[in-house]
């Protein structure tokens, strides 16, 4: 006859079992993946997004990520010289004389050779080319083009190896899907980047399930300028039209959204000299940063069907690391509050 076992000893061990179910669940709730998926049109910013997150989650970059940089830069560096001499006989402002035969010799190189840095040097320093970078907006060429046409001497050099700065300037259109994990404070991070570009879209939507944020990226100074894809189509306009699209898409419709008003440095810089209203005809307002700012964040987020779901803001200038450290953190607050909500803490 064994001891009959006691009742209250029971209720106390279910009691136990169930409150460790309890934190089990919550620990869970807590250590699961935030997917962060980076939407936005072509050149607005998103894989700068990705590659600060590297530099500051994920050990930066390694060698062969240095590597292939190496070889986008200085490939770059020929194509934008050709696509500014081409751009200066369209313009109509022509070089200097004396850099005529030069540039009709550049047009034919291919490979980038120490020399051949020495004479995108001579036809960077040709003031004709500095006044047809001012009026890119007619043209296409990426905005950190002066940044490496200014570093020539140190991109040509034997030991030149692409320095992080160098890494977050240097474009590569991204195509497919890129992502990176990592641990912060516990919990796993998986941020997604995908191409902006028309032809890129369609592979969207395989991206979409799971999408704990949506960070929807806008290049601010794109106002007055045509999309790469289609000369005659506003790149913000585009940009608006995505966003209202994609956050009305019923997959995101309850989906928190973080909008990055990107490329804050180029938009301050470029309304001195292009007048915004020219643009957009429907802004009565003067010339100015802020009351700007204000006008495209309600043109953003004014359409957007769904009022209950939350739309963080931010400007910022995706190249300079602290900002995106400051999104990140914010991040980090709104998912611990969330967990903390969702586990019944608060
Ligand atoms: N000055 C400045 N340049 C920026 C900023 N953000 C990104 N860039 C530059 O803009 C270019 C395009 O940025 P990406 O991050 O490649 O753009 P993307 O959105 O990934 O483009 P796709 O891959 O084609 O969709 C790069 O040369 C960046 O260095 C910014 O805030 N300020
Ligand atoms: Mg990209």
């Amino acid at each position: 006859m064994g001891n009959k076992p006691n009742k209250k000893v029971l209720n106390e061990h279910s009691k136990n079992q169930k409150i460790e179910q309890q934190i089990k669940e919550e620990e869970e709730m807590f250590q699961k993946e935030v997917k962060l998926l980076l939407l936005g049109t072509g050149e607005s910013g998103k894989t700068t997004f990705i590659k600060q997150i590297q530099i500051l989650y994920n050990e930066g970059f390694n060698d062969s990520d240095r590597l292939l940089y190496f070889g986008a830069i200085r490939a770059n560096i020929i194509v934008h010289i050709k696509t500014l001499l081409k751009a200066s006989k369209d313009l109509g402002i022509p070089i200097k004389p004396e850099n005529e035969v030069l540039a009709t010799e550049f047009l034919e190189f291919d490979e980038f050779t120490k020399e051949v840095g020495q004479k995108a040097k001579i036809l960077w320093s040709d003031p004709a080319l500095k006044s047809v970078y001012e009026l890119r907006n007619e043209f296409y060429v990426p905005d950190t083009t002066d940044y490496f046409l200014d570093n020539v001497d140190r991109v040509s050099a034997d030991d030149f190896v692409p320095k992080e700065r160098d890494i977050l300037n240097c474009r590569i259109p991204t195509t497919g899907v890129k992502s990176i994990s990592f641990m912060v404070n516990q919990i796993p991070w998986k941020v997604v980047d995908v191409g902006g570009q028309r032809s890129e879209r369609r592979k969207w939507i395989h991206q979409f399930s799971g999408v704990s944020f949506l960070i929807f990226v806008i290049a601010m100074s794109e106002y007055d300028q045509q999309l790469f894809e289609d000369r005659t189509k506003n790149r913000m306009q585009e940009s608006m039209e995505l966003f209202h699209s994609t956050a009305n898409n019923k997959f995101f419709r309850s989906t928190h959204c973080i909008l990055l008003f990107n490329k804050i440095d180029l938009f301050q810089q470029k309304l001195s000299k292009s007048e915004f209203s020219l643009h957009f005809p429907d802004y009565s307002g003067v010339n100015n940063v802020e009351e700007i700012m204000e006008f495209i964040k309600n043109k953003f987020i004014q359409p957007v069907e769904n009022k209950e779901r939350k739309i963080y803001c931010h400007f910022t200038c995706a190249t300079n690391t602290q900002d995106i450290q400051k999104v990140f953190n914010s991040l980090q607050t709104i998912v611990f509050e969330q967990r903390m909500n969702d586990t019944g803490v608060f």
